[in-house]
């Protein structure tokens, strides 16, 4: 972390430079000056009329105070099916939302603004330096793709010809109007962003609710998207809580909804909002080690950070690590036992857990040590010397063995592959023969979300992928599980509430709805032609 003054420094400099949109000051935010969240309706931010203080990850101090519904209902129930904009209504809004975002890409790239997205991040949800700042550049480089004509090109229809003259059928891309998106805590600025953009290209008006211990984030950058020339009543936002907006919804029914989260809220609102949702929800991401041994440090490296940075903390972390009997014999669990030990509060490369008590994950662990062949392969202790308060994890980057066979009995399978959103995963290992049964394993998982397969061997990674549904595979050497960049789509496959972020295809897939309209001007036909059939 920087120290305080810096900080200060930087969010005076940014104050001078920024048209002042910024209101939350992340040098400032601390038990004695505790941030004001506010909601956003109508194009109007309101202070809510009931406060929650947040306890600061790192300190336990409470340093945000995040309702009412009502206006919100009335806001959404304003917004016609037929959106705010479509290529029939309005379609100069497709280039206004390309020139917003050629503006707001260029006041993230501003380094200033880029420092005060990051430290953001960092404050709530305390994650390394090149985590939080990741988030910031992938959004400054999604706007870019974005810009002036990309917004109506992304919206764009097709034409097919009739079967007589004046006849012509064209698909277009159609808002749903009212919309809702809702995010968790764990990338705060890069997931509402995207999506809330997505959601306005395409024609809807989103009420936007970010989970409430970070949501600070998100509210700054709608800040910054006012400055930038939105409109102010094409969003709204609510802070609160989860239940309380899903009351909310249950009330004003918005047409869809995009909600990332967990599996169990995926599948109530699926329930209260009778199927209408597009759903990123909980990851048990896997990673096959394939028998080609090759560039191991490299291997080792992209393992450590795919299960630990963000203290895993990232619906694509990966969960569990099917290791070929060539890699543990080139002691590939060594690795990784050695650059987990490298991680430390002091750079955030391991810190609070958000969601998980150390309670839950000692639990979770000592119900995976108990199955037959199971061990600790490193890690399992709780950090120490920190001020962390109980309510949140703090737990050594961990991984627990646990042999395939018993992996795959009935009576192991839901534990051993149960996400635990924290830094922990769990490993196995398999033989040549034994492809099957790991094909068996990723085939009874619920979630398919991502998905690596390490091996540059044409045949073995053919076999994989040919027998496997996830959303997002890395395929090859260098196959990651993590790693949600602006350049492909992201999200998980095998459901069809799949929803995607970031590209051309995910915006059109979650952002709007097929409509044809058949042009059929004439000439009509004469006499025999009309006979009655
Ligand atoms: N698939 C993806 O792209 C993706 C991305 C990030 C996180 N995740 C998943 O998110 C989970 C971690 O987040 P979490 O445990 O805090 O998720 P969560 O489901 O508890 O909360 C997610 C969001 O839902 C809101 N919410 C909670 N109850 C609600 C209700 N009844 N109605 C409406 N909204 C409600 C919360 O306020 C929050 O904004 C993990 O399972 C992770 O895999 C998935």
């Amino acid at each position: 972390m920087l120290a305080a003054h810096r900080l200060r420094q930087q969010a005076h400099s940014l104050q001078r430079a920024l048209s002042c949109w910024c209101n939350a000051d992340p040098a400032k935010l601390s038990g004695a000056s505790p941030g004001q969240a506010y909601n956003l309706v109508n194009g109007k931010w309101h202070m809510p009329a009931k406060s929650k203080t947040i306890p600061d990850p790192m300190n336990g101090e409470p340093f945000i105070k995040p309702d009412e519904v009502e206006p919100f209902v009335r806001s959404l129930q304003a917004v016609p099916k037929s959106g705010l904009h479509n290529p029939l209504k309005n379609p100069e809004r497709y280039t206004m939302y390309g020139a917003v975002s050629a503006r707001a890409a260029q006041e993230m790239g501003k380094p200033e603004v880029e420092d005060y997205f990051t430290r953001l991040i960092q404050r709530v949800a305390p994650k390394h330096d090149a985590q939080a700042r990741a988030e910031v550049v992938v959004t400054r480089r999604f706007l870019e793709n974005f810009s002036g004509d990309q917004v109506r090109f992304t919206a764009r229809s097709f034409s097919v010809a009739g079967d007589h003259a004046g006849q012509t059928s064209s698909g277009h891309r159609w808002p749903f109007g009212p919309v809702a998106l809702i995010t968790p805590f764990n990338f705060p600025l890069e997931i509402p962003a995207l999506q809330v953009m997505g959601a306005l290209f395409m024609g809807n008006k989103p009420l936007v609710h970010v989970d409430h211990r970070v949501s600070l984030v998100a509210e700054e950058f709608l800040r910054m998207l006012h400055a930038c020339g939105m409109p102010a009543t094409d969003v709204d936002m609510i802070h609160g809580s989860g239940k309380t907006v899903g009351r909310l919804l249950m009330q004003a029914r918005p047409r869809s909804t995009l909600f990332t989260g967990s599996q169990r809220v995926a599948e109530q609102l699926t329930a209260d909002l009778h199927g209408k949702v597009f759903l990123e929800d909980a990851g048990f991401d896997w990673k096959i080690l394939g028998p080609d041994v090759a560039e191991p440090d490299y291997v080792a490296w992209q393992c450590d950070q795919d299960a630990y940075a963000c203290s895993g903390q990232k619906c694509s972390a990966q969960s569990i690590l099917f290791v070929h009997e060539n890699w543990a014999a080139a002691g590939i669990e060594q690795r990784l036992k050695a650059l987990a030990a490298k991680r430390k509060l002091s750079d955030l490369s391991v810190g609070p857990v958000l969601t998980w008590t150390n309670e839950r994950m000692q639990a979770h662990m000592d119900r995976l040590l108990q199955i037959p062949g199971a061990r600790l392969a490193f890690g399992g202790r709780p950090l120490e010397g920190h001020a962390i308060p109980a309510c949140y994890g703090a737990m050594e980057p961990t991984a627990v063995f646990v042999p395939l066979q018993q992996l795959l009995s009935p009576e192991h399978f839901p534990i051993a592959t149960t996400e635990l959103f924290g830094p922990f995963q769990v490993l196995t290992e398999y033989k040549d023969e034994e492809l099957p049964r790991v094909l068996e394993a990723t085939e009874r998982l619920e979630a398919h979300l991502t998905a690596a397969v390490v091996s540059n061997d044409p045949l073995f990674t053919q076999k994989v992928l040919a027998n496997t549904v996830n959303g997002t595979t890395y395929a090859g050497l260098r196959a990651r599980t993590t790693g949600a960049p602006q350049n492909h789509w992201f999200g998980p496959a095998g459901d069809p509430r799949a929803a995607g972020i970031g590209t051309p295809e995910a915006i059109r897939l979650v952002w709007s709805c097929h409509r044809e309209i058949i042009s059929d001007v004439g000439p009509v036909p004469q006499g025999a032609a009309l006979a009655t059939t």
